[in-house]
């Protein structure tokens, strides 16, 4: 598709569902469940024939948005897994992929994206700061994903409401639970604190809700485990 075609198909959806109220900071930890069939780090994860049918699992169990990773090549995943998604549930759904241009953006928004995922570490500021205005010109919610303090105040300088910090490290793919706790204090009260990767058990959920995380993201202990909607309602329960 054309620029102008994909921009046109973008403005024709209805509009997106409010993330950051489902995101809101409350008495008990968030999740963000995510749809994730591969991974760099770890190859195959899971077959998942039906995306939107673990989405629905995920919201009986608990969940208050879905990630679904639309990259393809090394994630498994797909745009039409994410409007798959977004028509089964009730909730906001994020399109996670590593978003470099506009191009990209107006695909989310068309395929009816209502968060999009902004890595700080793969863009320059003015990069940042264009991508960070046109989510949300289109009536979506970024999610700002950083790995240290200048991403986080990077992050913050485009004015994110939502900043993720990521425990892995995207070069080395090493897990490191205890970054979030280091890096929490510099996001403001009012920003929605999101810990993203690595939560293997619901220990791990009481560890980031401790650390102060308003929401964790959770891909892997979900699409392994045999009760996405058992497993979803223990960590939220370790989470309060
Ligand atoms: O998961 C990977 O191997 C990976 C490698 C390089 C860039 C991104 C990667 N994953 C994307 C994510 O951030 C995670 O899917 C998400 O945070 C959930 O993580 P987990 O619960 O550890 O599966």
């Amino acid at each position: 598709m054309t620029l102008p075609a994909v921009e046109a198909a973008a403005l024709a959806r209805p509009p997106a569902r409010d993330a950051l109220a489902a995101l809101a900071p409350a008495e008990r930890v968030k999740v963000i469940a995510e749809v994730k069939r591969a991974s760099p780090s770890r190859g195959a994860l899971a077959e998942i024939a039906d995306p939107a049918s673990l989405a629905v699992s995920y919201q009986t169990g608990g969940a208050s948005a879905i990630s679904v990773l639309t990259e393809g090549r090394r994630f498994g995943g797909s745009l039409q897994d994410l409007t798959d998604v977004r028509a089964a549930v009730d909730l906001p759904v994020l399109r996670k992929d590593f978003i470099a241009e506009p191009y990209q953006v107006f695909e989310a928004r068309a395929a009816d994206a209502d968060l999009v995922l902004l890595i700080v570490a793969a863009l320059t500021q003015p990069v940042l700061h264009e991508l960070h205005a046109l989510i949300l010109e289109l009536g979506m919610t970024p999610l700002v994903e950083a790995h240290s303090a200048e991403e986080v105040e990077r992050a913050l300088d485009v004015g994110a409401s939502i900043v993720g910090i990521n425990a892995r490290d995207l070069s080395t793919f090493e897990l490191d639970r205890d970054l979030f706790g280091t890096l929490a204090d510099r996001i403001p009260s009012g920003v929605v604190r999101v810990a993203e990767s690595a939560v293997k058990d619901a220990a791990d959920v009481t560890h980031y809700r401790a650390a102060g995380a308003d929401v964790v993201l959770i891909g892997e202990a979900l699409v392994t485990g045999d009760d996405p909607v058992a497993t979803l309602k223990s960590f939220l329960e370790a989470g309060k």
